[in-house]
């Protein structure tokens, strides 16, 4: 009977997330000087462009995560969207793994992440996931791609097929703090 994969949550830098998105709200970045603004009473600078894929509307979405299972053997992928998730009332726990050559996910590239309220991470297309939280409720801002969400919708709904996105089975990892 193989052991269940145990998934140790890491905290959240650029560098670590890199290959599967961009992280979000690190420092402020100087590289485009006309992207950024410092005064006494504010600091605004680009974090991230934000891409919903050719044609797509990028959407704002209020996103409730309460799922506090700490096995993970599902994982969902959308194939034309980035996807931004920024905590805004606690932090939550981002599984996260790389798409295949076969466009499954490479098991080889789980990660858990601990998103802090605050910052955030942006998920490239591909990028299979899961969002679980380690206490109450977290409610999270989101940027999707509007027909990314009705075809979730729909799917999840048993109204149709999901075409933007797919969901995958792997074998139950336990993600520890
Ligand atoms: N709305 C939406 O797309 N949600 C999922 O991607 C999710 O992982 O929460």
């Amino acid at each position: 009977m193989p052991s269940t994969q145990s998934l140790s949550i890491e905290p959240l830098s650029a560098a670590a997330f890199a290959p599967y998105g961009h992280m979000l709200g690190d420092a402020m970045q100087w590289s485009e000087p006309a992207a950024v603004f410092s005064n006494p009473a504010t600091d605004f600078w680009r974090t991230h462009l934000f891409q919903p894929g050719a044609a797509g509307d990028t959407e704002i979405l209020w996103v409730n995560y309460r799922s506090r299972d700490l096995v993970v053997s599902t994982l969902e992928v959308h194939h034309l969207t980035q996807q931004a998730i920024v905590p805004l009332t606690g932090a939550v726990v981002h599984v996260v793994a790389c798409s295949n050559a076969q466009g499954l996910p490479d098991l080889d590239t789980l990660k858990a992440f601990l998103i802090p309220q605050g910052l955030g991470i942006c998920m490239q297309p591909g990028c299979w996931h899961a969002s679980r939280v380690l206490g109450e409720q977290v409610t999270c801002l989101m940027l999707t791609r509007r027909s990314t969400t009705l075809d979730l919708v729909a799917h999840l709904n048993g109204t149709s097929a999901a075409q933007e996105s797919a969901f995958s089975n792997i074998s139950a990892l336990i993600v520890t703090g």
